[in-house]
């Protein structure tokens, strides 16, 4: 996959305070099902947010909110500055990659492209070139001239994202664009996030992927059964989150009897045994560990990851 840097350049650059999307007290229900609760949200222009939560969450019911493809039950969205009757306006500004009427079964991924291009009001001339950019950049130019019927799920998945990025775009929505990709489509999707960040572009994307977030996103949302549990700068996220140390050890079990008989709780974790700000400092927990014989290769601060305080908030909250 290789770059277009004409697909790259945002149509407008934003100012750095502006906010891409704003969400205020959006809620949708189903009948008896609460998708999304009262929701606030504000996705800065020029970030990378995360949209993360277990199954059901209401992430993909947000999403299609935002994009005017659902009827909120209540609440407001803003979409580059748009709102309301004016949303629509918004819309050639903003890529999307979510689940939906599907392309034509019976073209092939480019003849479907070159349809898409002919609606894009940006578009004029000779349509090939941008198709052919756009499925270069996403790989699929060898697939290009196959039926869609034919394609894989990843292929579609690629399809897909080439339609969000067809002409500069500043947002671009991508609803769980690694769902069926193999890691070559995985890495290829991580790159085509980043030359977007890099170009100033605003994503916002749902993902199960908790490294691959963690990897791409400069913020994160987290729902849990339509509620919103915490949003903001995932490097913050972090930091608030991370503490006390973690010490590698071969003797974990002994370790651990060690540190709790010094009054250290501590626990098994990745690279040996974490432990928590607590009453021990450092010194103290090499100091507990040497005197009960366990063998201590390294101590150094625990740093936290999203999977931790994922796991962390949605089980609290479950
Ligand atoms: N069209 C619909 N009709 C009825 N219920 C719906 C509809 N769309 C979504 N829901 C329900 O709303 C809730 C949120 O669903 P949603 O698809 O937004 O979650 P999600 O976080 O995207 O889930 P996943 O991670 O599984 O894709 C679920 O309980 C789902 O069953």
């Amino acid at each position: 996959m290789t770059a277009a840097a004409s697909t790259t350049e945002p149509a407008t650059t934003s100012p750095a305070d502006a906010l891409a999307a704003r969400v205020r007290g959006l809620r949708k229900t189903f009948g008896a099902t609460v998708a999304v609760d009262d929701v606030d949200l504000d996705v800065p222009a020029g970030a990378v947010l995360g949209m993360l939560g277990p199954n059901g969450s209401g992430k993909t019911t947000l999403i299609r909110m935002l994009l005017g493809l659902t009827r909120p039950t209540a609440g407001t969205v803003e979409l580059l500055g748009c709102t309301g009757a004016d949303l629509p306006a918004a819309l050639p500004d903003v890529g999307a990659l979510v689940e939906g009427p599907g392309f034509h079964p019976f073209l092939s991924g480019r003849d479907n492209l070159l349809r898409c291009a002919a609606a894009e009001p940006r578009l004029d001339g000779d349509l090939r070139r941008p198709v052919d950019a756009v499925l270069e950049r996403v790989g699929l130019a060898d697939a290009a001239r196959r039926r869609y019927r034919g394609y894989s799920l990843g292929m579609k998945q690629r399809l897909g994202l080439a339609a969000a990025l067809l002409v500069p775009r500043r947002l671009v929505v991508l609803d769980e664009p690694t769902n069926g990709l193999d890691p070559a489509g995985t890495r290829d999707v991580r790159r085509v996030v980043a030359e977007l960040r890099e170009a100033g572009v605003t994503v916002l994307l749902s993902s199960h992927l908790l490294a691959e977030v963690e990897a791409v996103c400069t913020h994160v949302a987290v729902l849990q059964t339509g509620t919103l549990l915490v949003a903001g700068d995932l490097r913050a996220l972090l930091d608030a989150d991370a503490g006390g140390v973690v010490v590698s050890t071969p003797d974990v079990d002994d370790a651990i009897l060690a540190l709790r008989a010094a009054g250290a709780p501590a626990y098994r974790a990745e690279g040996g045994v974490a432990v928590p700000p607590g009453p021990l400092e450092a010194p103290g927990i090499v100091a507990a560990l040497v005197g009960a014989g366990v063998a201590v290769w390294e101590v150094h601060r625990r740093r936290a990851h999203l999977e931790e305080l994922f796991t962390r908030l949605t089980e609290e909250d479950a």
